[in-house]
Order: structure tokens, then sequence, then C-alpha cells
């Protein structure tokens, strides 16, 4: 059956997404605010800021929101995490009836500590948190664009929202799982490009594959530290949007938080980095809320905080590092283990 779905935000991944769904029979609009751009892909069918691949023709730009939201079942908002708080005021004004929500962005706002969904119900009047859908996994755009095999998560309180959403979505190259751990997958998905960040600077250092699994593996650990503390069930960190995320960001250059990372490590400003990306960074914004949301709730987060002082403190990577192998002496599991026993037992 074929849906008609408005994808908010003409970057990479709304781009990717709205192939996805092209390639599943849905009538897709794709929204923009910039009004040369939404001409030039109806004219083109590419979106060659972002992707270098052709776009199926069944997918229309649009420049005016109401007009990409007017009619619509579904609504899939990918815009950046500093952007979704406006383009939620604007759709809220905007919208007339209420479609399925489903947001695909990763991050935490640096002010508030507040997750998307919460963003997006503290916005939008027509929608309660219970209702929102989140798409979250390891999934860069320039391989979903070419319908290599991905798998992610949709996660919602709501289990009939999620179905739909993973109905959308689902086709034989994008396999979509269920979860109801909101807090679990979204904060996986945000945290995640912290961690990537940090194998990106180790990899500008020049430093090889044990540094980085370790960065992987400790950072997993205080990424389920933290989100265990902040309600989210342990076990999705172990799932696509938590271990699933980190691997591929942390392993791939098409990580645009790998990418900045890489950079830092090998001395550039980041500053510049950012000017130079042309596309979003998550993990900057992400490392301040986090730190942040580590202090306020007591949770050890030795590598975010490493991270966050490299990027906001102006501190030399090398010696973050040496800050970090010299910590005290403890057990592996110690500070998890209690984590989850205490979870458990409340
Ligand atoms: N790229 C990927 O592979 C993946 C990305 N994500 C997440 O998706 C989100 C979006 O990322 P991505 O598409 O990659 O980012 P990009 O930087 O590729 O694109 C961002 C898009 O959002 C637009 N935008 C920025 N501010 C506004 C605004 N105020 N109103 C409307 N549109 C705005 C940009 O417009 P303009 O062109 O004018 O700058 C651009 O089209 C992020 O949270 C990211 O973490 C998640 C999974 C995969
Ligand atoms: O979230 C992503 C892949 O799952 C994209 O990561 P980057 O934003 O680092 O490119």
């Amino acid at each position: 059956m074929t849906t008609k779905v408005a994808v908010l935000g003409a970057g990479s991944w709304g781009t990717a997404l709205s192939i996805v769904l092209a390639d599943n029979g849905h009538d897709v609009r794709l929204w923009t605010f910039r009004e040369e751009q939404a001409n030039k892909i109806n004219e083109t069918h590419k979106n060659e800021q972002y992707l270098e691949i052709m776009i199926p023709e069944q997918i229309k730009a649009y420049y005016d929101l109401y007009e990409a939201i007017k009619d619509v079942e579904a609504i899939v908002l990918v815009v950046p995490t500093k952007a979704i708080r406006e383009v939620c005021q604007n759709l809220s004004e905007q919208l007339e009836h209420k479609p399925v929500l489903i947001h695909a962005s990763k991050g935490i706002e640096p002010g508030t500590l507040k997750r998307v969904s919460q963003m997006i119900s503290e916005e939008m009047e027509q929608y309660s948190y219970d209702d929102i859908v989140v798409l979250s996994g390891p999934s860069h755009a320039e391989e979903v664009a070419m319908r290599q095999p991905t798998t992610v998560t949709v996660a919602s309180l709501s289990e009939e929202n999620a179905k739909q959403a993973q109905h959308l979505f689902f086709n034989d190259a994008f396999r979509v799982y269920t979860s109801n751990d909101m807090i679990g997958i979204e904060l996986g998905g945000a945290l995640k490009n912290i961690i990537a960040l940090g194998a990106g600077i180790s990899d500008g250092l020049g430093y090889g594959d044990n540094a980085k699994a370790a960065l992987i593996t400790r950072g997993l650990a205080e990424i389920t530290r933290l989100g265990t503390s902040l309600g989210a069930n342990p076990l999705s960190f172990l799932g696509l949007s938590g271990v699933g995320d980190l691997i591929v960001t942390c392993t791939s250059v098409h990580s645009r938080n790998w990418r900045a990372g890489n950079l830092l490590g090998k001395g550039k400003k980041l500053d510049d980095i950012l000017d130079q990306m042309g596309m979003v960074v998550e993990g900057v914004r992400t490392a301040e809320a986090a730190y942040k949301f580590a202090e306020a709730e007591g949770v050890e987060m030795p590598i975010t905080y490493g991270i966050y002082q490299i990027l906001f403190e102006d501190k030399k990577p090398k010696d973050i590092v040496e800050q970090l192998m010299n910590r005290d002496k403890r057990e592996e599991m110690d500070a998890l283990a209690s984590l989850i026993r205490n979870r458990n037992t409340r």
C-alpha cells in the first residue's frame, strides 16, 4: 500500500531515508528550507551536495512546508538536533492532522539535556512523548542510498506506531527491528558520536587497532553506565543502536564524527574542521551535553570527559591519552555491575 510520507531535512540522511521509502513504493515529499535546493533536486534527481547517487523520480522536493505535509500519513524528521525545536515549532503551526511522527536525529541538547523525542513533544502540542518513534542504528547514508544491507531499530512507547514505522521502511536491503526502549535507543545513537570523535582522534594520532578497540569497549561501558542511570534498558546498548552504531561510526570513513576527530588528532583546530566539513558533526554538542549529564548523575565517563576537554578546553589529545591510561587501577566490570544491580533492585 502506498503511504504519503514527508521527510523533513534534505541532508545526507533525509535523502537516503527518502530513497528507502521510495523503493518501498511510497509517495515521498522531501522538504528543504532552501528553495534553490528543492528546484535543483526536482530538475536533476540528485542532491549532489550530500550524496552522489541519482534519486528515484517519485521523490519530490518541496520548499513550502505546508504543501509537503498537508495530506501525509507519516512524517520523518531528520534535521540536525540543533534545528529540531525550530522545525517543530513551524511544523506545529502548520499541521492540521496527526500523521505518525518518526525522528532519525542523533543528539542531546546541551542547554536542557533533553533527547530529541522530548524536544519534539515540548514543541508540538499534537504529539505526546508516547506517540513519537525514533529510528536509529548503524546506517551510514552513503551505504543506505546504494541499497547495501543495513539494519536499524525503531523504538516507541506506542507498539502500534513502532510497527507502522517498521512496515514503512522494511525491505530486503533495510531490515528494521522494533523496541520499546526510547531512552536506550536515543541515547545509544547520540552518545556513540562522542566515542567516534575519540576513535578518529586516536587514528589521527597514529595509534592502532588496540587503542580503537579499547575506546569502543570502554566507550560502550560508559554509555551503558549513563544510559542505565537515566532509565534505559542496559540490553539496548548491546543492540543495533548501541554497540552496532558504535562500531560503524568508530570504524568508517563515512562517519563525520570520526573524520572530525581524525583531523583533531592531526592537530587541526575544531572551528576550521567544522567549517570545512559542510555537514553536521553531532558529537561536538552531544559531548557537552553528556559531560553535564554525567556530572549531574554522578556517573563516571572518563573518555567523554577527555573528549570534552579536547573540544572545549583546548587540551592536547596526547595529554588526554596519558590521563586516560593513568587512571586508578580497577576491576573491569565494577561500576557497570553495581549500576545494573541497583536498577534491578529498584
Ligand atoms: N548521515 C548519516 O549517515 C546519518 C545521520 N544521522 C543523523 O541525522 C541527522 C541529520 O544528519 P544528516 O542528514 O547527516 O546531516 P547533513 O549535515 O547531511 O544535513 C542536514 C540537513 O538539515 C538541514 N538543516 C539544517 N538546519 C535546518 C533548519 N533549521 N531547518 C531545516 N533544515 C535544516 C541542512 O540544510 P543546509 O543544506 O541548508 O545546511 C541539511 O539539509 C543528524 O542528527 C545525524 O546524526 C543518523 C543516521 C545516519
Ligand atoms: O549515525 C551515523 C551512522 O549510523 C552517522 O554518523 P556520522 O554523523 O558520524 O556520520
